[in-house]
């Protein structure tokens, strides 16, 4: 078992080349517990490439990936995706399972309910706790293909939650859902950090508006390379997100948020 203090991920220089083209360029970062990374960069930067490494899905070409203090390449991937809660808005489920079960089936890591398998009592007490975390709970029985897009993520949060990960990858949580929809995930999200202060999560978006308050650090990608890596404040600034977006652009924080515009000034 690893400290309680360890980092929860690690990545040193990072490369991962894929038909002859680099999509990763010395990329490192660490995460430690009670960090909320934000990983950011525009179309191809190479955000899902990097996510795909920190959730157990693929090795690097070169460089040391540690997740969970085990090593790439020398683990059980399988085994380790276990251990990390993974929200991918690409959920591949085929069958019209209730809220409540798709929350379950957090619980034995697969899509569908596996046949014969009953929830443990502490199970079913804790896909209830994290529904109404969620705030979900009224919308249990209702069906996956009935739920809408903002529903539907807040029940695989929720599903990601299930084997009380130490870390939680988020991938675009927020993409696609109305403004309404959005504040009440971030908020969720905010109150998820709260009541699990030792809970790392790494969330990626293309929007700075889609950032919760809680985020404590940011990395910039730009075409495989990081353009800025660290705590929030430093990272989320103008000059940083203008040269990782090639574009000049103004960020505001207010009341914790942030907010881009294109900086008419620097034209
Ligand atoms: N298997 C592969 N072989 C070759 N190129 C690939 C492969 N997988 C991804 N790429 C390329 O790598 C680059 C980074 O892709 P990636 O999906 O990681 O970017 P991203 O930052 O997540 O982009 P987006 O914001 O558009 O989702 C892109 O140019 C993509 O076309």
């Amino acid at each position: 078992m690893t400290s309680p203090t360890a980092p929860i991920l690690s990545a040193e220089g990072v490369d991962v080349v894929r038909s002859g083209k680099k999509l990763l360029d010395q990329v490192s970062m660490v995460v430690r517990p009670g960090e909320h990374w934000a990983l950011l960069g525009p179309n191809g930067a190479g955000k899902s490439t990097l996510l795909s490494l920190l959730s157990a899905e693929q090795h690097p070409t070169r460089g040391t990936v540690e997740v969970l203090g085990r090593r790439l390449g020398r683990t059980d991937l399988r085994e380790l995706r276990r251990h990390i809660g993974h929200v991918d808005p690409r959920h591949d489920l085929r069958s019209a399972l209730s809220g409540r079960a798709i929350v379950l089936t957090g619980a034995t890591g697969t899509i569908e309910i596996p046949p014969r398998w009953r929830p443990a009592p502490a199970e079913e007490a804790r896909s209830e706790r994290l529904m109404a975390m969620m705030g979900v709970e009224a919308l249990r029985d209702d069906t996956w293909p009935t739920l809408s897009q903002g529903e539907r993520g807040r029940f695989l949060i929720a599903r990601a939650l299930m084997p009380e990960p130490r870390l939680l990858l988020l991938d675009e949580p927020a993409a696609g859902l109305d403004v309404a929809a959005r504040e009440q995930l971030l908020t969720a999200l905010d109150d998820l950090r709260r009541e699990h202060p030792t809970l790392a999560t790494v969330l990626v978006t293309h929007h700075l508006e889609e950032l919760p308050a809680s985020t404590t650090h940011a990395l910039l990608l730009r075409a495989g390379q990081v353009v800025a890596a660290g705590e929030a404040q430093e990272t989320l600034q103008s000059k940083p997100v203008t040269a990782c977006f090639d574009h000049p652009i103004a960020i505001e924080r207010r009341n914790g948020r942030w907010s881009a515009r294109t900086d008419g000034t620097s034209a």
